[in-house]
């Protein structure tokens, strides 16, 4: 997009938005696109920092030379390299073959990857937590924040302007329909907060220590803009983002459950029903069922990171549980999600598998269980099913003691 949008007066935001690509990762879907930011400071020295996904931006470098051109410059003294996943240091190579002579700042393990991937090894800035950039009237400081996402992950903050440079951290899924900036988006509600849970829980949430971590460093830190690689510039509102992510990474959920099933022939289908139900009848007033085979991963862990409250079912299947619950299972395990409470059930018709290995997971992952979990031999009737009450029961005694 050759657009000119100023964060400040020498300061540009220079996006793509990418509605043709189907899964992030080439594993999260993509309903409503994605947009990589990176952004130009014009000052005495001139920086970009980050790049974007290869191929998204149009003439991306024929817009960076014309933004410099309005500044009377020719020169990229700079390009800092906040964070190196391809998404965002795909047009790299095309900068340096531009200019051959720009420094690249960034730490000893983005020098690694910048190697690994584009065998650059020469014009290397390399800088440390705490180091500083003159760039005239702008002064940056870089923040080291590995693991958020990625090993080399750093942030810059600009001590003249109070703006941070924050790489994945305060991203979101979803393009930028013309409006840039938070003040711009009057329906954020409706139109990101779900892509942006979901962003977090799927792509950052393994790393929420890393983010509290992150949170300490910052902490007093004036911050008048926000500037990430995805979704919207926060420089009306910055603490809402701010807010949003210092929660989902302090695990912090809603008084609800998600009841997630898997089913092959509706048995375990009419006992998840059932399970919803009943938790309505005791109170829990934000229930969510899926069908583990319906609905993507993607949404199901964006459902358990928005509530305490959980409720796992699957049929036995092979002296296991069903396939689609236990990806969701091993990627909760990969995960390390904390602070959940938990319901099981199940059905099977001669040894079962589901609920004995999801009792297993229960055990691994440490999330206590609201009630003994509840397997159901062939058709789940009535006098069968009653067993679930205490699931309900239990649930909603534990999300109304939760602090
Ligand atoms: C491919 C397949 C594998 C199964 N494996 C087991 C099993 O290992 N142990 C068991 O007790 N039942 C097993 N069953 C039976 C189902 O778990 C049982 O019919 C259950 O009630 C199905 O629940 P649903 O109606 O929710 O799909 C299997 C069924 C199928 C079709």
């Amino acid at each position: 997009m050759n657009l000119k949008v100023n964060v400040t007066d020498r300061i540009y935001w220079l996006g793509a938005n990418d509605r043709r690509k189907e899964l992030f990762e080439n594993l999260w879907p993509l309903p409503d696109g994605v947009s990589y930011n990176s952004y130009l400071i014009t000052d005495e020295k001139t920086a970009l920092l980050d790049t974007i996904e290869m191929g998204t931006g149009g003439d991306y470098v024929g817009w960076i030379e014309h933004l410099l051109g309005e500044h009377g410059r020719k020169d990229l003294d700079y390009l800092i390299v906040n964070h190196m996943e391809p998404d965002h240091s795909g047009e790299i190579g095309d900068i340096v073959r531009r200019w051959p002579n720009v420094r690249i700042v960034g730490n000893c393990k983005t020098f690694k990857i910048l190697e690994g991937y584009y065998g650059i090894t020469e014009n290397l800035a390399e800088v440390k937590d705490g180091d500083t950039l003159e760039l005239g009237h702008h002064k940056l400081r870089f923040v080291m924040t590995p693991w958020v996402h990625w090993p080399e992950t750093m942030m810059t903050y600009d001590t003249t302007e109070h703006i941070l440079f924050s790489g994945d951290a305060f991203g979101t899924f979803g393009t930028l329909d013309g409006a840039v900036f938070d003040d711009e988006i009057a329906d954020f509600e409706e139109k990101y907060l779900s892509e942006m849970r979901r962003y977090y829980s799927n792509i950052v949430g393994k790393y929420s220590n890393m983010v509290q971590k992150t949170f300490c460093k910052l902490n007093g830190v004036p911050l008048n803009v926000i500037c990430p690689l995805h979704g919207p510039v926060w420089r009306s509102n910055p603490g809402k983002v701010v807010d949003l992510y210092d929660k989902w990474s302090r695990y912090e959920a809603e008084e609800g459950v998600v009841i997630i099933y898997g089913s092959m022939y509706g048995n375990n289908a009419a006992t998840a029903d059932y399970i919803a139900r009943k938790c309505a009848e005791a109170g829990i007033k934000k229930i969510k069922v899926h069908d583990a085979s319906k609905t993507h991963l993607s949404y199901l862990i964006n459902d358990i990171w928005r509530y305490r409250g959980v409720v796992l079912g699957s049929c036995a299947y092979n002296t296991n549980m069903f396939p689609k619950v236990e990806q969701l299972t091993t990627e909760l395990l990969h995960m390390g999600v904390k602070d959940k409470l938990l319901g099981l059930f199940g059905s099977y018709s001669w040894n079962g598998g589901g609920v004995r290995n999801l009792k297993t997971f229960a055990e691994t992952i440490g999330w206590p269980l609201v009630a003994e979990p509840v397997d159901v031999f062939g058709t789940p009737t009535p006098d069968k099913l009653s067993a679930c009450d205490a699931i309900a029961a239990g649930m909603a005694e534990g999300l109304s003691k939760h602090e």
